[in-house]
């Protein structure tokens, strides 16, 4: 078990905690009472900081409660805390309900901080990769989609260049 620093920004602020044995996720709460309107996303305070040991991240995955009962995500799901990083963990809620909106309290448990060991890597340029079974197949080249053949998935429109003269 890796042990790690961690900082009360607030007082009363609950450390993160695993629900259960064996739990991935440690519970995170707000510091604020928010309420969502339907799409709305706000940047929301956790009110701790840690230090992460070298080669850790903590993500910042979304509850699954939250979802199935409300509608509320997390827009950049899982968020990342580097290691090095030392100010406050928050939380990037949104509500994908179409029409409720949703309120929040301080002290409600928003989302979950899964901590994982991480490989760093060491990029090497080269001018042909080695060939592999899956190749470029991706995006569905497995098919068995529901919905069948026909539909693309769905790529950007280029947007017309335009030129502006510098004066
Ligand atoms: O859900 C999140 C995601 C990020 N962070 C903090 C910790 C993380 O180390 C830092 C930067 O996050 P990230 O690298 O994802 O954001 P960026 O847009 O790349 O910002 P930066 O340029 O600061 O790296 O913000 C959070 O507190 N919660
Ligand atoms: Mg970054």
């Amino acid at each position: 078990m890796v042990e790690i620093l961690i900082r009360r920004l607030d007082e009363d602020v609950p450390l993160p905690s695993y629900a259960h044995p064996g739990d991935a996720g440690a519970d995170l709460t707000t510091t604020v009472d928010l309420e969502l309107a339907p799409g709305e996303r706000a940047m929301v305070p956790t009110g701790i900081s840690l230090a992460l040991p070298d080669g850790y991240v903590a993500l910042v995955h979304p509850r699954s409660g939250l979802a199935a009962r409300c509608g509320v995500s997390i827009v950049n799901a899982p968020g990342t805390v580097d290691a090095g990083y030392r100010g406050e963990v928050k939380v990037m809620l949104i509500n994908l309900d179409p029409a409720e909106p949703v309120r929040l309290r301080r002290g409600d448990r928003v989302a979950q901080l899964v901590v994982q060991q991480v490989e760093r890597a060491r990029f090497v340029e080269v001018e042909r990769l080695p060939g592999s079974d899956r190749g470029d197949g991706g995006y569905g080249s497995t098919g068995g989609f529901a919905s069948g053949p026909g539909r693309e998935p769905v790529t950007p429109a280029p947007l017309p260049t335009v030129f502006e003269e510098k004066q």
